[in-house]
């Protein structure tokens, strides 16, 4: 492994630890993208999208909102089941995938955005609280908050995309997912795997990858928006 500088504590391998040469870090991130250790509260950028996606309003929405915000389909703040169910119909997805995911997702994540401390039977999710939806095993991409950290966005490519340098295969996938894993956070691990099977089953090109630019779309959630066009 080539050192980086003169400067061990610029260094991103550690000799005693080989997994930090396994998975590398992206070190001139900053010659294509300004501030990438700064989190961006409504654009999902990258190296190739300095400043997000293009023409898209975020409607001053964090980005993890706009990820929501495409399932609530009258825009009044909430989805409820039935609108994560047209959503996932408008993405193309089948009755029974929109049925399950409906029922599970909002089941999941409805009651840690509520505001109150009584369930509600409509499982309603509350958009203006998503982030606190939040759960571990993940990639880290959208913070505490729900804005988009852009390091964390190219960790994903730069530690496992090895076979192509912009896309995921399925094994590589595999493999991020099993290296995200938190100690004993089951919940987590069966909530990473199910949105990030969803994302591969509905964005995967010919070949079998999952390019990156699908995957940044999912975050801000052009990528359905996109998706619900094509078919439409
Ligand atoms: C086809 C539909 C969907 C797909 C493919 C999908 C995919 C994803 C992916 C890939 C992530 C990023 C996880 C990571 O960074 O490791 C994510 C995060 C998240 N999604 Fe979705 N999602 C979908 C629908 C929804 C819906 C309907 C909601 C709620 C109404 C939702 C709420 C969230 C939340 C709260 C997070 C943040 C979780 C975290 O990273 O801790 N998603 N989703
Ligand atoms: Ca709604």
């Amino acid at each position: 492994m080539a050192s980086l500088s003169e400067d061990p504590s610029l260094e991103t391998y550690a000799p005693e630890a080989p997994v930090t040469g396994l998975r590398k870090i992206n070190t001139s991130l900053q010659d294509k993208l300004p501030k990438p250790y700064m989190a961006r509260a409504m654009a999902a950028v990258d190296k190739y999208h300095p400043s997000g996606t293009e023409g898209k309003d975020s409607k001053g929405m964090s980005v993890l909102q706009q990820h929501v915000s495409f399932f609530d389909r009258n825009k009044d703040g909430i989805v409820y089941p039935w609108e994560t169910f047209q959503g996932c119909r408008a993405i193309g997805l089948n009755l029974f995938i929109s049925f399950a995911a409906a029922i599970l997702i909002n089941l999941a994540l409805s009651y840690s955005t509520l505001t109150g401390w009584i369930p509600s039977p409509l499982l309603p999710i509350y958009v203006k609280n998503i982030h606190k939806s939040k759960h571990g095993s993940d990639s880290d991409t959208y913070d505490t908050e729900g804005r988009f950290e852009p390091s964390k966005f190219e960790e994903i490519f730069s530690k496992y995309a090895i076979t192509n340098p912009d896309a995921l295969t399925l094994d590589e996938l595999n493999t991020m997912l099993r290296s995200n894993r938190n100690l004993n956070d089951f919940m987590g691990w069966i909530f990473s795997l199910s949105e990030w099977q969803l994302l591969y089953y509905i964005a995967k090109d010919e070949q079998g990858l999952l390019h990156r630019e699908a995957v940044r779309g999912v975050y801000d959630g052009s990528l359905f928006e996109q998706l619900e066009k094509k078919r439409a």
